[in-house]
C-alpha cells in the first residue's frame, strides 16, 4: 500500500512545478510513483463545469460557494476508485490539490476559518459520505500572496491554456485562503503537514520526505 501525499497552496504558488520535481526525484530514487492533479480538467465533467463557471458560464453557479465546492468534491468522488488502485500499485501517490483545497477556498469565500461550519461540511462530505482516502502527509507550498499572484499572471501570459479564473483574480480571497491553510497546518488537519517555501529544492525535499516515510514519521496509516 502506497502513501498518499498532497501538495497544497495558493494559485500560482508553484504546486505543479514542485510536484513534477518531487515525482522526478522519487522515480530516480527507484520509487513507484503515481500522480493526479485536481480538478481533473478534461476527465471530469464536474471539474470542467467548475472551471467554466469560474470564467462566467453556467448562470449564477460561480456565485454559489457551496455549489462550487460540490462540483470540486464530485470530481474527487469520481476519482476515488482510481485513487485506491493507484495506492495499491505504487509506493507513493502524489496529488496536486485535494480536499484541503476545498476547505481552504470554501471557508475563505465564506469568511470563515478552518474550524468553521463550511470546513466541517466539506470534511464530512468528502471523507465521510464519499469515503475518500485520507492523506498520510500534506505539504503546504507557502509563498507570499504577491509572489503567487505574479507567478499566476506570468503563467497566464506564457500559457493560453492557463488563464486566470475568478478566484485567481481575487487578491483578498487568496489572502484569506492562505490564512485558512495556515490554520490547517497548525491543527494538523487530517494528517501531519510540512511547510515548504518558494525556493524549496524539490530534490532535497523529496529526500527529506522519503527519509521521514522510511522512519515512519509523518505517516498516520
Ligand atoms: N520555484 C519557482 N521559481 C520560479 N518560478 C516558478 C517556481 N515555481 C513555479 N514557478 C513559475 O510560476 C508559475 C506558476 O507555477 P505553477 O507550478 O503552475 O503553480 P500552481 O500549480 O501552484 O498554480 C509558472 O509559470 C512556473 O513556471
Ligand atoms: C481542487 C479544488 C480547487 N479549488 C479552487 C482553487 C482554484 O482557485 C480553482 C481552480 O483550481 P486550480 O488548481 O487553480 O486550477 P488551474 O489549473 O485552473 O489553475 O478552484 C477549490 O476551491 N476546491 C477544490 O477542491
Amino acid at each position: 500500500m502506497g502513501v498518499l501525499i498532497v501538495v497544497e497552496g495558493l494559485d500560482g504558488a508553484g504546486k505543479r512545478t514542485l510536484s513534477a520535481g518531487l515525482v522526478g526525484s522519487w522515480r530516480a530514487a527507484g520509487f513507484r510513483v503515481a500522480t493526479l492533479a485536481f480538478p481533473r480538467y478534461g476527465q471530469s465533467v464536474h471539474a470542467d463545469l467548475g472551471a467554466e463557471a469560474l470564467r462566467g458560464r453556467h448562470g449564477d453557479t460561480a456565485s454559489s460557494v457551496d455549489g462550487m465546492a460540490l462540483l470540486w468534491a464530485l470530481d474527487r468522488r469520481d476519482a476515488a476508485d482510481e485513487l485506491r488502485k493507484l495506492l495499491a500499485d505504487n509506493d507513493i501517490v502524489l496529488l496536486d490539490r485535494y480536499v484541503a483545497s476545498n476547505v481552504a477556498y470554501t471557508a475563505a469565500r465564506k469568511h470563515q476559518g478552518a474550524s468553521g461550519p463550511a470546513a466541517e461540511w466539506v470534511r464530512e462530505i468528502e471523507f465521510g459520505r464519499f469515503g475518500l482516502p485520507v492523506p498520510d502527509l500534506q505539504l503546504l507550498l507557502k509563498v507570499p500572496v504577491e509572489l503567487a499572484a505574479r507567478r499566476a499572471r506570468d503563467r497566464e501570459a506564457a500559457d493560453v491554456a492557463r488563464d486566470r479564473d475568478a478566484y485567481e483574480r481575487d487578491g483578498d480571497l487568496q489572502t484569506r485562503t492562505g490564512e485558512v491553510y495556515d490554520e490547517l497546518v497548525q491543527q494538523k488537519w487530517m494528517s501531519p503537514w510540512m511547510v515548504a517555501g518558494p525556493d524549496t529544492d524539490p530534490e532535497q525535499l523529496a529526500a527529506q520526505i522519503s527519509n521521514q516515510l522510511r522512519h515512519g514519521e509523518g505517516v498516520t496509516r
